[in-house]
């Protein structure tokens, strides 16, 4: 399977890499550069390298089909390794900045890798060049003075005429402004395309990546808090997202599994469960636990003594305490695993604090042979260049902190796991030790610019007072009572619509589970994640406005149109590969342009990691949706009857292409939306 994985990602990188030259070979066809010789040359080379590798992976494939069969599939096959760049969906955006970077070079030679703003276009077009106006003071610069409207005119002449499957028209207007009208007939191929390959993710400009994201990191022995909860959604959508486009994804549980609170909690073991190596104790309620001990640790002085001397015992691997520091892991890592069963949280890999034991070690020996580490009152701290706090790398008891076990981990991730890319997940209270660590990082030669880090950060949960989220007796509130409550609510929902008269007892709680996972998650990921977020089921269960609920029906409701026209689910997957949508009415054409979208809303929401966007996208194509099916008749029947009289195959084939592009979203966000409700 090792050998596969090789194989599938140096295939890919072909891949990409053919792509890319041919891109660059267009190019500099257009650009009539003299530097062509080279390029075919390499590309023959790839091309061949190519094919013998798309053989042999093709021997391997077949001789594991039969175990891949059987093993767990994922709901949509992984883009295949060997489906070449042009059956993923295209970034419109990304090819008109390409055509209009290679005209606005052609017009304006003197002008070194020309700024290309494209943008969607709210008035007059369906997108917007804005690179006249860039280009004034560049031009200015070198002597030259232009009018934008003048320049924009340039570079619209150099657009290329023939080739070009997408642009309609173009116009210059306003003060400079290239109004750009796409062809309806490859908006038409676009949606086609939907039906014939399904949502396929879109050309990753950067090809594929190792990308480790490092979210919901609970800590031992204390509560998994709502703040957990929102790393743990928007950590898990990102990565799916990052699965999806086709990326090495490494999801990693940072668990607090290290430190010195575990000698309390040893020790405090030792006395209420003397026996605890031979019979493994019942300690049911952690948190309880916790507080005995530190209650405990802080009164009792004997106490803390053998605490002390219980962590020194734990770090030099005795055997006994390192059994009790498990016993009391396992504890906490069922309740954290019940949380992720709920939130259908898969393939996420714990690789906690204490993993990186002896690494803390290393990367302190690492800092200390460059010269890093500064003395500052018996601790070890580093500065970086640009961050005005330092990290303490080693307290003056000789133990490490939580910056430490953070360094060593970017160390392990940056060198063994060869990640390109790193997201860390945690509210954004922790946004200065992360840039701290990434500063101080870079300053030690551990992070190059190599390596992308993201902290993505997020804002605190509160309740329905606006105050602290906590219980009316001012407790933290447990996640599972949460995700309770979310059951509860959701079918008190369901049963006010009296859907259970209509929906079979399984269909029901389907759709319960549905909603109220689906409510919590989609609360979280739907407003901007900086931004404080307000818990309230009563929101969240509204069924009008950008909510789980209102997505989910019309989820739900786009599927049933083929229903409608007695047309069995199998009838529509048979009828994608032979029905074409064609975008003749006005609200059709509307609904595939935005459909189109998609690659580019994915490709903005990767790089700048605001699922929020996806969300927005969502409710757009599904208002979208209302107006196309208010003004298209996709079924017709008899009003007397009843009957089914007429189907109109395309727009059957158009809500299709809608609901798959829906299904893809609710995927990505983790919602699991059902065909019923
Ligand atoms: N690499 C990391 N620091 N990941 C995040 C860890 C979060 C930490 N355990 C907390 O509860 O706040």
């Amino acid at each position: 399977m090792a050998e596969i994985e090789t194989f599938v990602k140096r295939a890919q990188q072909a891949e990409v890499e053919v792509e890319k030259l041919f891109e660059e070979l267009e190019i500099l066809q257009r650009m009539d550069l003299a530097a062509k010789a080279k390029v075919p040359e390499e590309l023959e080379k790839l091309r061949q390298e190519n094919a013998k590798l798309k053989y042999r992976l093709g021997i391997l494939k077949r001789a594991t089909a039969n175990a891949e069969q059987m093993g767990d599939c994922a709901k949509t096959p992984k883009i295949q390794a060997d489906a070449p760049p042009k059956d993923r969906m295209k970034s419109i955006l990304n090819t008109l900045i390409g055509l209009f970077k290679v005209a606005t070079s052609q017009a304006f030679p003197a002008i070194v890798d020309p700024p290309c703003p494209v943008s969607v276009s709210t008035k007059g077009g369906d997108y917007q060049f804005n690179g006249a106006l860039p280009i004034v003071g560049l031009l200015k610069a070198q002597g030259v003075k232009m009018a934008p409207r003048e320049i924009a005119n340039q570079i619209v002449a150099q657009l290329p005429e023939v080739k070009n499957k997408l642009v309609d028209k173009v116009e210059v207007a306003g003060p400079g402004f290239v109004n750009i009208y796409l062809k309806r007939s490859f908006i038409e191929e676009q949606v086609n395309h939907i039906l014939k390959f399904g949502v396929r993710p879109p050309q990753n400009p950067d090809g594929r990546k190792r990308v480790v994201v490092d979210f919901s990191s609970p800590n031992v022995a204390k509560e998994m808090h709502v703040g957990h909860l929102r790393s743990t959604i928007i950590g898990d959508s990102t990565a799916n997202l990052m699965d999806f486009l086709g990326h090495d994804v490494l999801r990693l549980n940072h668990i607090g599994d290290w430190g010195t609170q575990f000698g309390m909690l040893i020790a405090h073991l030792k006395d209420r469960f003397p026996d605890f190596v031979t019979n493994s104790p019942p300690i049911g309620d952690l948190q309880a636990f916790y507080k005995e001990s530190k209650k405990r640790f802080d009164e009792d002085p004997e106490f803390k003594k053998r605490a002390y001397e219980a962590v020194v015992k734990l770090q030099s691997h005795d055997e006994v305490h390192l059994k009790g520091w498990n016993q009391i892991c396992d504890v906490s890592r069922e309740e954290f695993q019940k949380v992720y069963a709920r939130l259908n949280v898969k393939n996420l890999q714990e690789r906690g604090e204490s993993f990186y034991q002896d690494r803390m070690n290393d990367i302190v020996k690492f800092l200390t042979d460059k010269s890093l580490l500064e003395e500052d009152d018996g601790r070890k701290i580093m500065f970086g260049n640009s961050c005005p706090l330092p990290l303490t790398v080693v307290k003056s008891d000789g133990g490490y902190t939580y910056d430490t076990s953070d360094m060593a981990a970017l160390y392990q991730r940056i060198n063994e796991e060869k990640a390109d890319w790193i997201i860390y997940l945690t509210d954004a209270g922790q946004a200065t030790h992360f840039q701290a660590i990434f500063d101080c990082a870079r300053k030690a030669g551990i992070l190059t610019p190599q390596t992308r880090v993201d902290h993505v950060g997020f804002g605190v949960v509160l309740g329905e007072d606006k105050k602290k989220f906590k219980t009316r007796s001012g407790e933290t509130v447990r996640l599972v009572d949460l995700l309770d409550e979310g059951l509860k609510r959701a079918l008190d929902k369901l049963t006010e619509k009296e859907r259970e008269k209509s929906l079979t007892p399984e269909e029901l709680r389907l759709a319960q589970n549905s909603i109220a996972y689906g409510c919590i998650k989609y609360a979280d990921l739907s407003h901007n994640r900086n931004h404080e977020y307000v818990f309230s089921f009563d929101k969240m269960l509204e069924d009008k406005g950008n909510t789980a609920v209102y997505m989910l029906y019309a989820y739900t409701r786009i599927c049933s149109i083929g229903r409608a026209a007695n047309l069995s689910a199998q009838d529509v997957a048979q009828a994608r590969s032979t029905e074409t949508v064609s975008l003749e009415h006005e609200k059709e054409l509307k609904l595939g342009k935005l459909l189109t979208r998609f690659p580019e809303i994915i490709l903005k929401i990767a790089d700048e990691l605001f699922l929020h966007t996806l969300c927005e996208f969502m409710y757009e194509v599904a208002t979208t949706f209302t107006e196309f099916y208010d003004a298209c008749y996709c079924v017709e029947k008899d009003k007397a009857t009843g009957q089914v009289v007429k189907v109109n195959m395309g727009r059957i084939m158009l809500c299709d292409a809608t609901a798959q592009i829906l299904a893809k979203c609710f995927e990505i966000l983790g919602l699991q939306p059902v065909q019923k409700m």
